[in-house]
């Protein structure tokens, strides 16, 4: 029996021209530059897990949260095969002054804002290919 797809939910954090990246510290993706994001829990919104997820992983509250892309890849040739359906949303700081924290060290390495124009490398992998096809949260 395959396993059932799994549904994450990833960020864009935007403030001025710069969205929020932490380098992942996971079997997933291991050093790539990521989005704060993970898992939909049972009867959760969007826009609650992405709130709860930012939440968790930054310590940083957001609003206007809204829907922006999906992604649907099946990993077969990984160890544990992986059918990711990824839900992409967009946020601004509620409280523009309020610093990021890494709370989940044993998840990131920290926390940054990073200019969209000079995004650091290597991207993971999903946000990656959303780039290499021309996409940008800001449009
Ligand atoms: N965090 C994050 N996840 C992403 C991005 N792009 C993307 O496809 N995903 C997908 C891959 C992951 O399998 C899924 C969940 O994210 P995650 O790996 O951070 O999960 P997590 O441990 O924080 O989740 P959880 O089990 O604690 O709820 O979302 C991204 O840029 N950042
Ligand atoms: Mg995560």
């Amino acid at each position: 029996m395959s396993p059932a797809p799994v549904i994450g939910v990833a960020v864009f954090l935007i403030k001025g021209n710069s969205i929020l990246l932490g380098r992942r510290r996971s079997s997933v993706g291991e050093n790539t530059y990521a989005l704060p994001g993970g898992h939909l829990e049972f009867g959760e919104s969007f826009e609650e897990c992405a709130a709860r997820e930012v939440k968790e992983e930054t310590g940083l509250d957001i609003k206007d949260i809204q829907f922006v892309t999906v992604t649907n890849d099946v990993f077969s040739e990984a160890a544990k095969p992986l059918h990711l359906v990824a839900v992409f949303m967009r946020a601004s700081l509620a409280d523009p002054d309020q610093l990021p924290e890494n709370i989940e060290p044993e998840k990131c390495y920290g926390w940054d804002w990073y200019d969209w124009k000079n995004l650091p490398q290597p991207l993971f992998r999903p946000l990656e290919t959303m780039m290499k096809n021309g996409f940008s949260p800001f449009d």
